[in-house]
């Protein structure tokens, strides 16, 4: 048998103690299947005292994460502190400077850094793994790097943060208002240390940045990703939608088209029996579609200590295993900076918004809805007790570009009060 692969972690909390755990508890499988043992020597975490759930007796503790990366005995530095700088961004760069593989579960740094990253990898003729940092313990980015290496990629679309989704049905299944299932999402501890992360669409932009990088082979442009968060989504927004026999979902959707590369994270509308509409609670879903498999569904964990724990370990064993593959499937330098496009897709919109209720209010309306060329399908105004008139319209088939026009047109028409909520209806 080979050398033991030596592990730094740095990191021991959601993630960081569910690896400690695989290693400890699946020692003998994990050699058996890697050809050599995969061993744990030294961790660093911010706070050595802390009561951890595993025994962390037998390795070297590191005050400074970053001393991982310098010491001999550490092959794979796993980063599992999370954040787009700071110490995750130190240590990794500082791994890479010194001869280490990495693996992390950090979208958010690899999101706004990973091409330098990837090159500096690439040029040291080292792994720098990320499974983890994309729906949790749902193996995509494996999927997408060598499994369908061979198809020209069409689309890749699903739901890739299981808070949302969590908050979503949630406030479904137990007809609670927003605010009051984000606290509860809150003490169960689902939110991110920044919830707006969440619940604001950037963690799942993150996810989707990644996919679209390997799918496209473009260099990850976090920037250019199309993001509303679900913080706008009321509980009527939720039961109007039933309604209508559809569900609201946080749905990333990227796609190569002739106007460029097309990315989206937006809470949209699926109808309830479709796959998509069926995705309960905190689960992910990823739908890849290449021009020779056609269309590929995986769904799992997104999150949690055992899922993805589980992809850190993949990585970890396809680099003990000698598997060197580049960062986002093909040469870093290689990567195309891809024009950021805009859907020019046809689809039909939820709008919801509140009007004055006064003579000619919905009139107004009407007519900023045609002067923009969108088409009303389906009208309602609900009951309501004060002067502001709740309307929902479902359009027919229009654009992104023409919904916002009218919405810009609203502005002007004096009798719509607030923001309208506007949701694209999908296949789902
Ligand atoms: N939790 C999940 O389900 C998922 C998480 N991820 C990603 O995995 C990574 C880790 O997440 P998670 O385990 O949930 O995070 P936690 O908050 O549970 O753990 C973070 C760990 O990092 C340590 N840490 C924080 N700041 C420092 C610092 N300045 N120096 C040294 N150590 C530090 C903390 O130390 P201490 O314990 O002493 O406070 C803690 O052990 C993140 O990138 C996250 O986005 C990805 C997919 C799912
Ligand atoms: N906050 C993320 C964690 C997993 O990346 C989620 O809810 O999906």
């Amino acid at each position: 048998m080979s050398e033991p692969i030596r592990l730094g972690i740095a990191g021991l909390g959601t993630v960081g103690i569910g690896v400690v755990k695989i290693v400890q508890k699946h020692a003998d499988l994990l050699a058996a299947r890697a050809g050599r043992k995969v061993v744990i020597t030294a961790i660093s975490a911010r706070n050595r005292a802390k009561n951890r759930d595993a025994d962390l007796s037998a390795y070297e503790w590191a005050d400074d994460p970053v001393d991982l990366a310098r010491r001999d005995d550490v092959d794979v530095v796993v980063e599992l502190i999370g954040g787009d700088s700071g110490p995750a961004k130190a240590l990794v760069e500082a791994a890479l400077a010194n001869g280490k593989h990495v693996v992390t579960a950090n979208k958010a740094l690899l999101a706004h850094h990973g091409q330098a990253l990837a090159e500096a990898a690439e040029e040291a003729g080292l792994s720098l793994r990320f499974e983890a940092a994309v729906a949790g313990g749902i193996p995509v980015i494996k999927a997408l790097t060598e499994g369908l290496s061979g198809n020209v990629m069409r689309r890749v679309s699903g739901v890739m943060n299981g808070t949302c989704n969590y908050i979503l049905t949630r406030m479904e299944s137990a007809g609670l208002p927003y605010e009051v299932v984000f606290d509860e999402a809150d003490k169960l501890g689902f939110l991110e240390a920044d919830p707006n992360l969440d619940v604001g669409g950037i963690d799942a932009a993150h996810k989707l940045t990644l996919l679209a990088a390997i799918a496209f082979g473009t260099r990850p442009n976090f920037d250019a990703v199309m993001i509303e968060g679900i913080e706008r989504i009321s509980i009527d927004d939720i039961r109007h939608a039933a309604d209508l026999g559809l569900r609201i979902k946080l749905l990333g959707v990227a796609q190569m088209t002739g106007r460029g590369l097309e990315q989206s994270m937006t809470p949209c509308l699926v109808p309830v029996d479709s796959p998509l509409g069926q995705l309960m609670g905190g689960t992910n879903m990823v739908v890849l579609e290449g021009d020779s498999v056609g269309q590929i569904v995986l769904r799992g964990a997104g999150a949690g200590e055992g899922p993805t724990a589980s992809a850190v370990m993949g990585d970890v064993m396809d680099i003990a295993r000698g598997l060197r593959l580049p960062v986002f499937g093909q040469p870093a330098k290689q990567l195309i900076d891809a024009p950021a496009g805009r859907t020019t897709a046809a689809k039909a919109w939820y709008l919801r918004m509140s009007l004055m209720d006064r003579p000619g209010a919905l009139a107004k309306v009407a007519g900023a809805l045609g002067e923009a060329g969108v088409s009303i399908d389906r009208m309602r105004q609900y009951g309501h007790e004060d002067t502001s008139a709740p309307v929902l319209i479902i359009t027919h088939k229009t654009t992104r570009d023409a919904i916002d026009h009218a919405i810009a047109l609203f502005g002007h028409t004096g009798v719509v009060t607030g923001e309208p909520v506007a949701l694209a209806i999908e296949a789902g």
